[in-house]
């Protein structure tokens, strides 16, 4: 996995680099020459534009710049100032030596210059903008961004893409869309999250030093990001030998008269996600309809209120049921009730593996009034629990109901309030958004964003069914669980990839992902036996 650090504790790790020797001057010239040597990877060099801010990311840019250019290729650097006039000492020092080793430079040149220069550009090193970015970007850079969007050129952004938070992940202005990032020392919260995926293209880790991950993991880095490789142990493999009770069993709790969809879609996404035997319970008047559509699924109708959600009369016997499966998916379609929200309450107490989405989740809100963070004995158990918010059920679940978190820094730091005032390793929040982090009280962990395709109705009913599968199927160690939940979320975004490819990314359904789950899943597992080559040959 890949550390993910706030941007102040990367000024700590800057600091610790000083004091082993590795200067921020000589930290510079190591990133300049990073992005000078991705420049040169890219290939099919004809010219490059180096456009530098007047901080230290410009300065990574005057050095890339020199670099490039002593290596004989055609380099314009686009400067605001003169390099006489650059404030900062070690920009100014980088950006002079630059000059008197021959690098062309234009200084602050009107909007017609820059589209002009650019319709001749191949690459465009965005070295406008760094960490040290705040609001939205001021004059030139605003006009610069929007030139540098509309040309065409290939563009490769040093640290993070000018205009983004390397913290939050938002962009309130111009934002550069790059297609690689060569980011300094550690990935960035914001690199990752929201807005930042789109901006960042591939996203490439410059160390600099070799000290570097010592002092990062020192850094304490607030997530971790994913690998392939991170996934290997925690699903059994593939093997003809097991029966569909050996691969554990789902009950999924959930529907009510006015939503009879979310429940199916769970029930059908944890079968497809390759849970041995699944079960459907759901209150007595929708069980008929809903057998009539799922042959595969035995669909088991509890009592129901006048409401047509769960009564009390449901309580014991959804206890009992789950206690003979392997892990229960509480929540979809399930609205909150009397009867539902003691539906959830009794399955907390119980000992099974539990996942906790939708409406399961609005029941913990009204159990807590909106502060679950404030009753850990309401979510302390013996067995793994999982609950599985998107943002605004987040925001109900921690007092923020109007305001929810919006970035995914702000996700994690919800979750966390959840997850330390439990304490227990037996609890993980995953954190919904288009960046999703599965938070457990040891590590957070932030799998591969999946595609636009998966921002349609039932996608989150889909991603429970799966979560509740991979529980049923794995026997991890609760301090794992965050990684199991992480894998889920890639199956589910690889299967949200292979609908939008079939469906169009605006025509794929929450159905045709169920159907691409077991493709997903068997394709990342080949790509986990055989990574080198992306997948068997
Ligand atoms: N982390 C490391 O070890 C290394 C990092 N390097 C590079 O350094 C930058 C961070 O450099 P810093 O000088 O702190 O900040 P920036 O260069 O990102 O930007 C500061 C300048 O930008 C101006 N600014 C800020 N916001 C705006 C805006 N909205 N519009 C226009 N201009 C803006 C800011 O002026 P202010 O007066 O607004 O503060 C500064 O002039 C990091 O990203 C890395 O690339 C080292 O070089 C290598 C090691
Ligand atoms: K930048």
């Amino acid at each position: 996995m890949q550390p993910v650090l706030n941007v102040e504790d990367v000024k700590r790790v800057e600091a610790g680099l000083t004091e082993v020797g590795v200067s921020i001057s000589e930290l510079m010239h190591r990133a300049g020459s990073a992005v000078a040597s991705e420049v040169i990877r890219m290939g099919d060099l004809g010219s490059v534009a180096v456009f530098c801010g007047l901080g230290n990311n410009g300065g990574d840019g005057w050095v890339a710049a020199e670099t490039l250019h002593g290596k004989g290729v055609a380099v314009t650097v686009v400067s605001p100032v003169d390099p006489d006039d650059i404030q900062g000492d070690l920009a100014r020092v980088v950006a002079k030596s630059a000059q008197a080793a021959g690098v062309s430079i234009v200084v602050a040149p009107p909007r017609d210059k820059v589209v002009e220069l650019l319709s001749g550009t191949d690459v465009v090193v965005d070295a406008m903008l760094g960490t040290g970015f705040h609001g939205t970007p001021r004059a030139p850079f605003d006009i610069w961004i929007a030139c540098i969007n509309a040309s065409g050129a290939r563009v490769l952004s040093v640290d993070v893409p000018s205009g983004l938070s390397a913290q939050t992940g938002l962009a309130d202005g111009e934002c550069v869309i790059a297609d690689t990032t060569v980011t300094m020392l550690v990935l960035k919260p914001g690199l990752l999250s929201d807005s930042g995926r789109d901006a960042c293209g591939a996203i490439i880790v410059a160390p600099l030093a070799e000290q570097t991950e010592r002092l990062t993991i020192e850094a304490d880095p607030v997530a971790w990001r994913a690998d392939l490789d991170d996934y290997v142990d925690v699903l059994e493999p593939a093997s003809n030998a097991v029966d569909k009770f050996s691969r554990g069993s789902v009950l999924v709790v959930g529907g009510s008269t006015r939503f009879v969809g979310a429940p199916m879609m769970a029930a059908m996404a944890a079968a497809r996600a390759g849970a041995g035997y699944v079960t459907l319970a759901v209150p007595e008047p929708v069980a008929p309809i809903i057998q009539a559509r799922m042959m595969e699924i035995p669909v088991l109708a509890l009592p129901a209120g006048r409401d047509g959600t769960f009564s009390s009369e449901a309580i014991q016997l959804v206890a009992e049921l789950a206690e003979k499966r392997t892990a229960t998916l509480v929540g979809p379609g399930m609205r909150v009730s009397s009867g539902t929200v003691g539906v959830v309450s009794r399955l907390l107490e119980t000992k099974v593996p539990l996942v906790v989405d939708a409406d399961g989740l609005n029941c913990i809100s009204r159990l807590t009034s909106n502060r679950a963070d404030e009753f850990p004995e309401l979510l302390r158990r013996a067995a793994p629990l999982v609950l599985t918010p998107h943002r605004r059920e987040l925001g109900r679940l921690v007092g923020l109901e109007d305001t929810p978190p919006a970035s995914l820094t702000a996700a994690m730091e919800a979750a966390r309030r959840i997850v330390w005032a439990d304490g227990g390793s037996e609890l993980t929040v995953v954190a919904k958004g288009s960046a999703t982090a599965c938070v457990g009280v040891d590590v957070a962990v932030l799998p591969k964003p999946g595609p636009a395709a998966l921002a349609t109705a039932g996608s989150g009913d889909v991603l429970g069914g799966v979560i509740a599968a991979f529980l049923a199927r794995s026997n991890v160690d609760n301090e794992d669980i965050p990684v199991l939940c992480s894998l889920a979320c890639e199956v589910h975004g690889y299967a949200g990839s292979i609908a939008a490819e079939r469906f169009g990314s605006r025509g794929a359904m929450a159905r045709d992902i169920i159907d691409a789950l077991g493709l997903a899943e068997d394709a990342l597992e080949e790509q986990m036996a055989f990574p080198d080559s992306g997948g068997a040959e």
